[in-house]
């Protein structure tokens, strides 16, 4: 974990002495965006022009890998997967120098296909030698310009929603339209609430070093998960229009690492996600569409977390279980989302 100054990597954990105990989010750095349309102004929509750079346990790259999939994107853009072990190096492509001498890459770690960059903070140097701020993933790199277009998960998914559709069935699935215009504000309205209490709640909760900043965050993300399993009852399964929609998904990435890792290691520990009818329901059913069960990997995720936060785990042990968290309840059976 560090960050980079200047250009220049600094091994060093988040400052919350400055914030009252409180993780404080950065804004993701870089904004460009791609053309949604061909006659938009953004970067053009080329198949084999962009790269995407992700850990499989990160919830934030896990949305743009579950979009690449449903929008049958494989093809269009290639991607390079970090070892989800992350030392003093940040996010790095081979074992970290922590796990000793000669360990070898974590499964499912892929080197970086491109440049054969060793850290993901060369790929933010080579992108801009004097960047400032963290280094996180997902990026979405241009081979054309040579640096990075966007690096904030929000923007990218809603782009590849839409810019390759005009490319279907080559590429892009304009059947299946994730934000469609008449949802988006209401998908919107969701999205907020849910950005802030439940996919940043848990590390606000799990980040905080003072008793008092982690109730200010473990409270309200207990609360808005009870407003969303009312949402999703009263919405018959999903969050917004009765079909799934980005808002669901958004959500789900968080569901999906709750029990396993939120749950113990971040002290989100009320309730599990098991223990309610339709939050539970909503997780396996998503995890159930093939596309999506593709994307997951549980071994990452709990690697990640435990292995990486020295300062909430320092032994690096790694728990086990839970054993599959994902039943499908039988009393909510998962049909198959429309579009796919
Ligand atoms: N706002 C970003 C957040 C991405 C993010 O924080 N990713 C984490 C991994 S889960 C990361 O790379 N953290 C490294 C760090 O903060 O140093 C997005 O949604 O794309």
């Amino acid at each position: 974990m560090g960050v980079m100054i200047d250009g220049v990597w600094h091994d060093r954990w988040y400052d919350t002495a400055k914030s009252g105990g409180r993780f404080e989010r950065e804004a993701s750095r870089f904004r460009d965006r791609l053309a949604l349309t061909p006659d938009d102004d953004g970067l053009p929509a080329v198949p084999g022009r962009y790269h995407l750079y992700v850990s499989l346990a990160c919830p934030w790259a896990h949305r743009t890998l579950i979009w690449r999939k449903l929008k049958r994107l494989e093809d269009a853009i290639s991607v390079s997967v970090v070892d989800p072990r992350m030392g003093g190096a940040g996010w790095t492509f081979g074992a970290p120098v922590e796990a000793g001498p000669d360990a070898p890459a974590f499964a499912g770690a892929t080197g970086d296909h491109l440049a054969s960059h060793a850290a993901m903070h060369q790929v933010y140097a080579a992108a801009n030698p004097t960047y400032t701020g963290r280094v996180t993933v997902p990026v979405l790199w241009d081979r054309e310009r040579a640096t990075i277009v966007n690096n904030e998960s929000a923007e990218l998914v809603r782009m590849l929603d839409r810019a390759f559709d005009h490319l279907a069935p080559a590429h892009g699935n304009p059947d299946l339209v994730l934000c469609p215009d008449d949802l988006r504000d209401e998908i919107d309205a969701v999205n907020a609430v849910v950005y802030d209490a439940i996919n940043n709640g848990v590390y606000k909760a799990g980040f905080a070093t003072t008793q008092a900043a982690y109730e200010d965050a473990v409270e309200p993300l207990f609360a808005a998960l009870d407003q969303m399993e009312a949402r999703l009852a009263a919405g018959a399964g999903w969050l917004v229009g009765g079909r799934m929609t980005e808002a669901d998904l958004r959500l789900f990435t968080t569901l999906i690492r709750f029990d396993p890792v939120y749950h113990g290691h971040f002290k989100c520990n009320r309730r599990r996600i098991a223990d309610y009818r339709m939050l539970r329901a909503l997780t396996a059913r998503i995890a159930a569409v093939p596309a999506v069960a593709a994307t997951i990997d549980d071994t990452h995720i709990r690697w990640h977390y435990y292995w990486s936060h020295t300062t909430i785990n320092p032994t690096r042990v790694v728990p086990v279980g839970p054993d599959d968290p994902l039943v499908v309840n039988p009393a909510f059976p998962a049909p198959t989302p429309p579009g796919l």
